[in-house]
């Protein structure tokens, strides 16, 4: 079971779901009366759990983007290079976009993103992110749309993985050290 490799929970079900329901509260309250189409852009892998949740919460007509963007591999900290394995479908100049990414970490992967989403020429764009661990950037990055703010641990469970595992965990948590041995 792979609950069993968990020290401790960060953030339950509940907690997370109750978060995103203020998130999609605050950004159905500042586009309400957008003209333009809103481009909701979610970052896989990770963001994929947290997007499918937070839309849900977005009562207003939104269009669905991915990119898929990768630096981590296997480890627990960032290769500091970011690969670009899936571009944006839609040409989104114009358009509001509001990126979705499940965690802010040193910031390379948002930091090399927002430049590239802003040579689009998009209307406007804003980050939504599920979690941001100031204590670890390296870059700076602003977020519209913070749901935590966490301390320096490497945590995995809802879209976030270790090696590819546990992304399916319904909440958040940290693993056993053993796990990483
Ligand atoms: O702020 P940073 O230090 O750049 O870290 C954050 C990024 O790292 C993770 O992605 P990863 O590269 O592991 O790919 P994944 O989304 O497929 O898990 C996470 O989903 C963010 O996209
Ligand atoms: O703490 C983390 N956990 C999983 N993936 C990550 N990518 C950046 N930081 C993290
Ligand atoms: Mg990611």
């Amino acid at each position: 079971m792979i609950k069993e490799d968990i020290e401790k929970v960060v953030f339950t079900e509940e907690e997370i779901r109750a978060k995103i329901r203020e998130l999609g509260q605050r950004i159905t309250e500042d586009y309400k009366d957008a003209k333009e189409t809103i481009y909701c852009v979610g970052i896989l892998k990770g963001a994929v759990v947290f997007y499918t949740d937070l839309v849900r919460e977005i009562d207003l007509p939104v269009h669905f983007d991915f990119m898929i963007a990768s630096s981590y591999g296997n480890g627990t900290s960032t290769s500091g290079t970011v690969k670009i394995l899936k571009d944006l479908d839609y040409d989104v100049e114009g358009k509001h976009l509001i990126i979705i990414e499940d965690i802010i970490d040193s910031g390379t992967t948002m930091n090399y993103l927002m430049k590239y989403f802003r040579e689009r020429k998009p209307k406007s764009v804003k980050l939504c992110a599920l979690l941001s661990k100031p204590s670890r950037r390296t870059v700076d990055v602003s977020i519209d749309y913070c749901g935590f703010e966490i301390p320096d641990e490497f945590i995995v469970g809802y879209g976030l993985d270790y090696a590819e595992k546990y992304r399916n965990l319904p909440f958040i948590g940290v693993l056993k050290p053993e796990i990483y041995a």
